[in-house]
């Protein structure tokens, strides 16, 4: 049966320093984002997913944001080199979480960078942002790593934000979701529904029906659920304040073994 576990990272003292490139910085209260990250780990924990936590990194004040160090494709994983260079050393402990977890793992090398955060997977369909920290040897070396095992690799401009999925992800059907006006090239995407907030854009699947959402975008909420879709909204304000969405606090591996 296909495991159900998603990988979390503990927010570290200095998250507050982390990184802003398209928003201007404003003060995180560092002990919310914590009781946010405990609360998005509980929504997790309540909607069947076993949430591992990869140690934390406490001089990497945007190591919370795990989905950017890792991209999973089946039981691989590819880790990444991010685009940031105050990034990188978050992704040995991703690395051995990973390998500890039973996954076969490739790295990107330099001078390539990616991060996971630039890919949207949508069934065999891997969607990859050429933006801000994702370069063409990233890209490169993802279709390197996974063509051979099944995916077609579509490359997305992306100028408006800081990651793909920033602009972007899709509903358990496919249907990719985003906020038009950050949305560079919505004809990429085979179906394209639009939403009324930009946070509307990104949605964690749960299964099911149920889509993880923040709760700064209660339009796009009621526009989902008034498709048939259950939401389930997390507060994650402070993680907002330095371009997190739900996407990026966690990253599911459902094809492990064991
Ligand atoms: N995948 C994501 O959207 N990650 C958000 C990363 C935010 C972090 N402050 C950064 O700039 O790298």
């Amino acid at each position: 049966m296909a495991s159900k576990k998603a990988l979390i990272r503990r927010p570290g003292p200095r998250l507050a320093e982390g990184l802003v490139t398209h928003l201007e910085r404003t003060p995180v209260d560092v002990s919310l984002a914590l009781a946010q990250w405990e609360a998005y780990g509980e929504a997790l924990r309540a909607h069947g997913w076993e949430t591992v936590e990869v140690d934390p990194a406490d001089d990497c004040p945007d190591a919370v944001f795990v989905e950017d160090a890792v991209v999973m494709f089946r039981n691989v994983a590819l880790i990444t080199r991010p685009g940031a260079e105050s990034r990188r050393a978050e992704t040995s402990a991703v690395e051995q979480a990973v390998a500890d977890l039973g996954a076969s793992v490739n790295r990107v090398r330099e001078p390539g960078t990616l991060d996971g955060g630039d890919v949207l997977k949508i069934g065999d369909t891997l969607y990859v942002g050429r933006g801000g920290r994702t370069d063409a040897d990233g890209v490169r070396q993802l279709r390197a790593a996974f063509e051979p095992l099944g995916a077609r690799v579509v490359a997305v401009p992306v100028a408006s934000v800081l990651h793909l999925k920033s602009a972007v992800t899709a509903l358990p059907d496919g249907t990719v979701i985003g906020y038009p006006p950050l949305v560079d090239n919505p004809s990429l995407f085979e179906r394209f529904l639009p939403v009324p907030e930009e946070p509307g854009a990104h949605v964690v699947l749960l299964g099911g029906a149920k889509l993880l959402m923040a709760a700064s975008a209660p339009k796009s909420a009621e526009l989902l659920a008034d498709l048939g879709y259950e939401p389930v909204l997390v507060d994650i304000s402070e993680f907002e304040k330095l371009e997190g969405c739900v996407t990026c606090l966690s990253v599911r591996l459902r094809n492990l073994y064991g």
